[in-house]
């Protein structure tokens, strides 16, 4: 069995609570209010923002320190989406008259930022930033496809922000992620799969804390 599959069945109650929270559930069944939306709106903004350079590192990362050469279009193809993505978000805050300017980052937001950070430092393994990499960007995709089933309820105003991250083909992208770290994890020594391992716990519960400062619960 993978690592990756190990950990998902080990883990799987904190999976679910970073990809099954009360504020997807809220979006999924329509009862969401405004103010929560906006809100997670505003920081996570802030949070993509801090995102790019963390991305950039992993691909510094890989450059040094792997010779997995299809790797790379990988996750440069999902960096040129952040491109994309911090444009949307620009139009989404003007359309809801949030002023990204004016965000101040939550405390959950800047502990979950200063962990980003950490994982850039040359000390960090790749093996461990790219499990990072592929947990942070998987929980969006099994968040937001959640909302997207059939029988959702989710208002028609927030689709598209489901679909940017729920849709096929991110999903696609987080499978080849998934593949990456996996071929990583099979390489490498004990020391550095326990610290992937610990890597994983770490941006799950930093991703239910965002969702938790999202509802304005902290
Ligand atoms: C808090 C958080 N986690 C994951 C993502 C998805 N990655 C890039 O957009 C995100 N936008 N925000």
């Amino acid at each position: 069995m993978g690592t990756i599959e190990t950990w998902m069945k080990k883990h799987s109650l904190l999976y679910t609570g970073a990809t099954n929270h009360p504020f997807i559930h809220s979006i999924r069944d329509g009862t969401i209010d405004l103010s929560s939306f906006k809100r997670w709106l505003g920081q996570d903004y802030i949070f993509v923002r801090a995102f790019v350079p963390f991305v950039a590192s992993v691909l510094l990362k890989l450059w040094k320190e792997s010779d997995e050469s299809s790797d790379m279009e990988v996750i440069l193809g999902g960096m040129a989406a952040l491109n994309d993505e911090l444009a949307w978000f620009k139009k989404e805050a003007s359309k809801r008259g949030v002023s990204l300017s004016d965000i101040v980052p939550h405390k959950a937001n800047i502990r979950y930022c200063s962990f980003l950070e950490s994982l850039t430092s040359t000390e960090v393994e790749y093996t461990v930033a790219i499990t990072a990499f592929w947990a942070i960007e998987a929980v969006y995709q099994d968040s937001f496809a959640h909302c997207l089933e059939e029988d959702s309820k989710t208002p028609a105003e927030l689709k598209e922000t489901c679909e940017r991250w729920g849709n096929e083909a991110f999903g696609q992208y987080c499978r080849s992620l998934r593949e990456i770290a996996k071929r990583s994890l099979e390489k490498a020594p004990d020391g550095v799969v326990s610290k992937a391992e610990i890597v994983f716990l770490r941006v799950l519960e930093h991703e239910v804390e965002f969702w938790n400062m999202s509802r304005g619960e902290t």
